[in-house]
């Protein structure tokens, strides 16, 4: 029974590219995964899963980085020229683009939740010939918007998964989700999925990603050095005068923000594990000859722990609120995403190992990798699933990529995406073989 799963899922190959290039040629960003959101809905309810959609998981005031409201309908109506579907388009409007599907068996078990991701990136997709998706016609349609970070695949993995277990329903026990979120880059969806219950009745909890460095073949089964973040928007807001006749009437923000930046570099030494602030974005000023009465600035603070994190994010607070008032300028901080750190429970990571050592196109199997991973908001759901007694984990599928994450060139193996639907499959088939003790 078990190869004749192994094989359905070989057979949805042409499906799963077909699939997966539709949702890179129409990249949507964060919040605005219109388009993606209303066909997976389509897809998932044509299948027989239960669905709660929109504001049923996702909680609207812990939405964080959410696009202005011109951006939210502009890019609505853009969904809708690109074919987003209208009967399902009402669940996601205003910027509420995720979804939870359920399949109850009817049969005693534990609750079995995976989460993927939707978004792309703001970038440009390279656009020339040397570039796979361009050359075969599926490069992202959508100026700014480019599926470099494969939630494309991650997508598909979710709509591969809900067919393949569909099809084998009477085959599992307890009950399946598969979490559809929003806005994971910049760290922004997962806690308002966290907050609006998704994950509150979830035993065993399992997160993806492929690529990011990890070779072909190899199966991280409990990524484990994700660092907590926070992302921080500062305006400053002092006074304009002439900057050759009355200099000092002006109250000059971008002085305050030249000073936050380079002082904010500087917090992060601390014993308590590695730690990281970047600046990664400034503006200011208005002409040469005006003292800037407006700056801004695009901030994170990383921590290895939580710990970490949430020290150094206090001294950013305290750093910004100096500069200001050296300046005597206004300064106003908005929060716009964060994540912890989360380590993966160790029988679950035992388990996944078990369990993907039966896929052939898995050859080397590691519980951890030593590298610094960036950092994930799915974090957020492990820690709620943890804190209730409930297993997660951190999955990572390697594959050839044709270039960096985050990168104008970024492409993958599409053969991974089949990996990871075989190994999400037999972890919920065989939950029953799960052993607490190592044996
Ligand atoms: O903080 C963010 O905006 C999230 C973003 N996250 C990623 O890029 C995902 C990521 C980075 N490195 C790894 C390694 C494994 C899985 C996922 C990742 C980051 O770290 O900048």
């Amino acid at each position: 029974m078990q190869q004749e799963i192994l094989d359905y899922v070989d057979s949805l190959a042409a499906d799963l590219q077909h699939w997966r290039r539709d949702l890179h040629h129409y990249a949507e960003s964060g919040w605005l995964e219109f388009r993606t959101a209303t066909l997976v809905a389509a897809e998932l309810h044509r299948l027989g899963w239960q669905l709660q959609m929109g504001r049923e998981v996702i909680s609207a005031e812990h939405r964080m980085g959410l696009p202005d409201a011109a951006t939210l309908q502009r890019e609505e109506q853009r969904a809708i020229e690109q074919g987003a579907l209208t009967e399902w388009l009402p669940h996601f409007s205003g910027g509420f683009c995720g979804l939870v599907a359920t399949l109850e068996t009817g049969r005693p078990g534990p609750v079995v939740a995976f989460r993927v991701d939707m978004d792309a990136l703001d970038l440009n997709e390279r656009l020339q010939d040397d570039h796979r998706p361009f050359r075969d016609g599926f490069a992202s349609c959508n100026a700014g918007m480019m599926h470099a970070c494969g939630h494309d695949g991650h997508t598909t993995i979710g709509i591969g998964l809900a067919r393949t277990l569909m099809t084998f329903a009477a085959q599992l026990n307890g009950t399946l989700k598969i979490i559809f979120q929003p806005a994971e880059e910049g760290t922004r969806g997962a806690k308002a999925m966290v907050e609006a219950g998704v994950v509150d009745e979830v035993d065993f909890f399992g997160a993806i990603h492929i690529g990011t460095g990890v070779p072909a073949g190899e199966l991280v089964c409990g990524c484990d050095s994700f660092m907590a973040t926070t992302k921080l928007d500062v305006d400053f807001h002092g006074v304009a005068s002439h900057a050759g006749g009355r200099p000092e009437e002006g109250r000059n923000a971008l002085l305050a923000a030249a000073q936050a930046t380079l002082a904010l570099h500087t917090l992060t030494q601390h014993s308590g594990g590695s730690a990281r602030v970047n600046v990664g974005v400034l503006r200011a000023g208005s002409g040469r000859n005006v003292v800037a009465d407006r700056a801004s600035m695009k901030v994170e603070t990383r921590g290895g722990s939580n710990q970490v994190n949430d020290d150094i994010f206090a001294r950013t607070q305290q750093v910004i609120a100096g500069a200001a008032a050296m300046y005597d300028v206004e300064h106003h901080i908005t929060l716009m995403g964060s994540a912890r750190s989360s380590q993966p429970t160790a029988p679950w990571v035992r388990f996944i190992r078990q369990q993907a050592a039966q896929i052939a196109q898995i050859t080397s199997r590691v519980d951890s990798k030593n590298q610094a991973a960036g950092s994930e908001d799915a974090t957020w759901m492990m820690e709620r699933v943890k804190a209730r007694g409930g297993q997660a984990s951190y999955l990572i599928f390697g594959c050839d990529l044709s270039a960096g994450h985050h990168n104008e060139k970024f492409d993958f193996d599409e053969s991974v995406m089949a990996t990871a639907i075989k190994t999400l499959t037999l972890l919920a088939l065989n939950i029953d073989q799960y052993r607490e003790e190592e044996k």
